[in-house]
């Protein structure tokens, strides 16, 4: 667990830029901080790893005081990704991987196969990237690598800053997607940090919203669209909130029964808003929502999308 006590931050001679901020990020969960530009949520990320200290209050992970751990240990149990990875450019791609193990002395061959389980897991095939260098990728497949390189030493802790924002659209939604996987796979307790609502709805358990120094509201996903806490909440989320909603739900809250003239197929467990882009790019004709198994149990048509949130079942806050 990460917890903030009474955190508040001011840098030298400015306004303070976080008062008395109270926050728990539940072991496993991944919490995430949106807000206006230069609401404080990097700040708030850089106290969890110590690159900058609390003015007052106190920064607890996993039950420990931050400002009592020795830095390199606290750091070595907290993985951190940001928007440019940084990543070695005269290394290979499995050089910068195992760079953490490397120094902390994990044994080569140990070392190299978790580098290439980890790039396998973030869906690069390791005898094909492991050799090449940086300048040789993508930058979506270089922010890969930077995933990659901080797992690699196992933290229980990992703190993203703004780690997609600066791929393209597409890039950036198959990422999420393999994030998603992992965060389920590997079980880390998360920080992340984005100024994108919908990348904030996707991913979070939970969301902060941040504010004029303070926690606007906090709570899953579907408790931000569906119950703004204060005016602040509804006009940052604003008017795509009716969007948003679909980003939660699925094609199976949407269907109707099959509809012999349906064309195209969509799948059952499709987020919504992924759906809907299929149907719009499909023309908008009707389309069929086909189970994993092969089987049509429904079809699609625009307006289903139209149905009034209250009809629908509020997606449920996470387990
Ligand atoms: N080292 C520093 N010295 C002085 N002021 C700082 C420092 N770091 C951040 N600030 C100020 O603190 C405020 C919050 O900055 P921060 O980067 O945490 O905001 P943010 O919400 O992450 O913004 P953005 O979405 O634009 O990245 C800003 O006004 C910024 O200028």
């Amino acid at each position: 667990m990460i917890e903030f006590r009474e955190v508040t931050k001011q840098f030298a001679g400015g306004p303070p830029v976080l008062s008395g901020i109270t926050l728990a990020v539940p072991e496993g969960e991944l919490v995430v901080l949106i807000g206006p530009s230069g609401s404080g949520k990097s700040t708030l990320m850089r106290l969890v790893n110590r690159l900058i200290e609390p003015t007052s209050g106190s920064v607890w992970v996993d039950g420990r005081d931050v400002a009592e751990v020795d830095v390199v240990e606290l750091r070595r149990n907290i993985g951190y990704v940001i928007q440019s990875v940084g990543l070695f450019p005269h290394l290979t791609v499995a050089q910068n991987v195992e760079l953490v193990p490397s120094i902390t002395g994990v044994p080569a061959a140990q070392r190299r196969r978790r580098a290439e389980e980890l790039l396998a897991l973030m869906g690069l095939e390791p005898a094909a990237y492991a050799e090449r260098y940086p300048r040789q990728l993508s930058g979506g497949q270089q922010q890969r690598v930077g995933i990659a390189r901080a797992l690699a030493a196992d933290p229980a802790y990992l703190l993203m800053d703004e780690p997609f924002s600066a791929l393209d659209p597409i890039t950036r939604e198959g990422l999420q997607d393999q994030f998603i996987q992992l965060k389920r796979d590997l079980g880390q307790t998360i920080l992340f940090v984005t100024h994108d609502v919908e990348e904030a709805v996707r991913l979070g358990d939970r969301i902060c919203l941040l504010g004029d120094g303070v926690i606007q509201q906090f709570g899953p996903p579907d408790e931000l669209l569906h119950r703004p806490a204060n005016g602040f909440a509804a006009s940052f989320l604003g008017d795509s909130r009716e969007l948003l909603r679909l980003v939660l739900r699925t094609a199976a809250d949407y269907m109707r029964p099959p509809d012999p003239a349906a064309r195209g197929q969509v799948g059952l467990d499709w987020p919504a808003d992924r759906a809907l882009s299929a149907l719009l790019g499909d023309g908008g004709a009707a389309m069929q929502v086909v189970a994993p198994s092969g089987e049509v149990v429904g079809s699609l048509r625009l307006s289903d999308f139209a149905r009034s949130p209250a009809e629908l079942q509020p997606a449920g806050p996470p387990a």
